[in-house]
């Protein structure tokens, strides 16, 4: 029998709280080979990232630069992928990067605008490059987010509160806008106004995404990633919610994306359009 060779993966971010998530369940696939750890944080140059991760050692050390380790990821037989738990500030630059060495993008960091997104999309598209952006890996968030769309279709108010440890630097978070744009595909404003309202306290009423979604953010150590989205109608509510208690809820959306975004030529936003 022959094996396929394993798909060769750097991990950007990898001395973050995701990072680390992310090696060890790279870690644990037979198919899967770790090729390069990339984190700004100083603290742990040159330390390996498998002792980081809490995983045993995986003489992998973790670097700073990304493009000598996107150059690592193309010397391999078969194409190789990046995942990016950065920040908001790099991901932009670290995609562009990473599509232009040829090397296919998932990426979990949040913080995208719109127009980035559009222009990294031009970009993988000219270069015939898979690239995912994922804003929640969680299987159990595309259920809730399929939910609210038939619940849409019944009710005309809704709103989104989303909750997050307060070591986020992104507000809303990116679940919250892909929800409220899944909500406006189809194709109805929400909300109509019945009184004339006057915010006292600019942002009271949260920020408004798509067709007329508020969203209220909410950030708290005790939290990890929690999201209600809450339907309203004369007379009854219907809450929808998901709650994070562990990171590793993520790792099958991650690997299932390594492991599809080899057989892309475009980018794709959004878990649900791979499951
Ligand atoms: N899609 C999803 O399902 C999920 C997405 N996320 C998103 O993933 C991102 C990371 O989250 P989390 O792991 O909690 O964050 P952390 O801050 O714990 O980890 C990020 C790591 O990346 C490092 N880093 C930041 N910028 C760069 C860069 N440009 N190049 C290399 N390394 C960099 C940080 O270093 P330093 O500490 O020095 O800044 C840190 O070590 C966030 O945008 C978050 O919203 C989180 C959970 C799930
Ligand atoms: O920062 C986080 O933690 C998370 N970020 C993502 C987001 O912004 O939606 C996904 C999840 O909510 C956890």
């Amino acid at each position: 029998m022959t094996m396929n060779a394993p798909i060769p993966v750097v991990v950007n971010g990898a001395a973050g709280k995701m990072g680390r998530e992310v090696i060890k369940a790279i870690a644990n696939a037979d198919d899967l080979m770790l090729v390069g750890a990339v984190d700004r944080n100083p603290e742990y140059r040159g330390e390996d990232i498998g002792e980081i991760a809490g995983c045993g050692a995986l003489e992998v050390p973790v670097l700073d630069d990304l493009q000598s380790i996107l150059v690592l990821a193309t010397q391999e037989k078969v194409q190789g992928v990046m995942v990016d738990f950065t920040h908001p500030d790099g991901v932009y630059d670290n995609v562009r990067s990473s599509i232009a060495y040829g090397v296919r993008p998932v990426v979990g960091t949040t913080g995208l605008t719109p127009e980035q997104i559009k222009d990294l999309a031009d970009f993988a598209e000219k270069a015939s490059t898979g690239c995912l952006i994922i804003p929640n890996f969680s299987i159990g968030m595309v259920l809730l987010q399929q939910a609210a769309l038939q619940a849409s279709q019944y009710f005309e108010h809704v709103e989104i509160i989303e909750l997050h440890h307060n070591q986020k630097a992104d507000a809303p978070s990116g679940t919250a806008i892909k929800t409220a744009e899944l909500l406006s595909e189809i194709g109805k404003a929400y909300n109509p106004q019945k009184v004339k309202e006057k915010e006292t306290i600019q942002g009271a009423r949260g920020g408004i995404v798509g067709e007329n979604i508020n969203i209220h953010s909410i950030r708290l150590p005790g939290l990890i990633a929690h999201q209600e989205v809450i339907f309203g109608a004369p007379g009854e509510i219907y809450t929808l919610r998901h709650d994070t208690s562990d990171r590793s809820c993520y790792m099958p959306g991650v690997l299932l994306s390594i492991r599809k975004v080899t057989q892309l030529k475009t980018l794709v936003y959004g878990l649900e359009k791979i499951l």
